[in-house]
């Protein structure tokens, strides 16, 4: 299997970087995530760093994980390693004479890319916050909601609500706001009131062998066993928990960063991290390999 890395860069403004693959390369023509194979023994950081000095004159000065996909081609199999680069230096150029552009995250869905990168390309369209909806529902939720969604949780997940015509209000509010909604495990239910998808509760989820129909599959994850079959599953995410003991589950212990960062190292989905964590803590998950924070309290804004 080729082992080749490839980076998320973003500029100040919130673009991403791509190149166009040459026209005689495998998938010529594409856009990429600049990258490409790395040699015998070396290690994934360095040739990042060595292959965006050498196709685009950056010098990367730092990264982390991102997600890594494994993809068969007919004529290829490929491991590719994408590495977000959160700090760089220099102006970026083609020095192969390959095009190089910066797109906003909306404009890639448009965009020709290897089929191996869809699963990066869906990823890079979610929030870095979702917010858990609190139960009971609060009775300020018309204004609470909007205001914890235009703090940055674009991504809500409406649970603990029964009545359908609640829930179809609810995922009004949340799309109003340009954030998606998912409801917890049934698909039928996400349909009726025009969520984006379900979050499935792990439990409900182990017993699936197969990928709900809905434009965004979640899972609830707190073990390896649990990832590998979200994994098998096809899920879009997951959330793993719990990252600290919360109020929630008393005597439940967090499994801490490092575990958290075992655990999600060498994924092929975006990891959120649960469980006492706060929306400040956003920068801190990305370093440990997640894709965001999730949460109830410290993400609902209440008036
Ligand atoms: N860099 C990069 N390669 C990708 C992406 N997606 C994807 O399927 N690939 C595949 O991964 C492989 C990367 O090899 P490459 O040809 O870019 O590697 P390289 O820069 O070292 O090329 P060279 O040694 O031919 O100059 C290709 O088969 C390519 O089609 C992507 O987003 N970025």
């Amino acid at each position: 299997m080729l082992l080749v890395v490839a980076a998320i860069i973003r500029g100040p403004d919130g673009r991403i970087l791509l190149s166009q693959r040459p026209a005689h390369k495998h998938k010529g023509g594409c856009w990429e995530f600049p990258g490409g194979k790395v040699e015998a023994g070396e290690a994934l950081d360095t040739a990042l760093a060595r292959e965006l000095e050498e196709e685009l004159g950056l010098r990367v000065r730092a990264c982390q994980p991102f997600m890594t996909i494994e993809h068969h081609y007919p004529e290829l199999s490929v491991r590719l390693c994408f590495r977000e680069v959160t700090a760089f230096e220099g102006q970026p150029v083609g020095r192969e004479g390959q095009p190089v552009q910066w797109f906003t995250p909306g404009e890639l869905g448009a965009l020709d890319f290897p089929e191996a990168n869809q699963p990066v390309v869906k990823a890079l369209a979610l929030p870095d916050q979702w917010l858990i909806l609190p139960t009971p529902l609060p009775a300020d939720w018309r204004e609470a909601l909007p205001r914890s969604i235009a703090a940055g949780a674009t991504l809500v997940y409406l649970r603990g609500v029964e009545e359908v015509s609640l829930l179809r209000e609810l995922v009004q509010c949340c799309h109003a706001g340009g954030a998606l909604a998912l409801v917890a495990d049934d698909p039928a239910l996400a349909t009726a009131v025009a969520a984006d998808g379900v979050h499935l509760r792990q439990q409900q989820a182990m017993r699936l062998k197969q990928k709900p129909a809905q434009p965004w599959i979640s899972m609830a994850c707190h073990d390896q066993a649990s990832l590998a079959h979200a994994v098998a599953l096809g899920a879009d995410m997951v959330l793993l928990s719990p990252v600290r003991e919360t109020p929630t589950h008393p005597g439940q212990p967090g499994m801490g960063w490092p575990s958290f960062r075992a655990l999600a190292e060498g994924l092929p989905l975006p990891v959120y991290a649960l469980g006492g964590v706060t929306p400040a803590e956003v920068r801190q998950a990305r370093e440990a390999g997640a894709r965001g924070v999730a949460g109830i309290r410290g993400f609902w804004r209440s008036c």
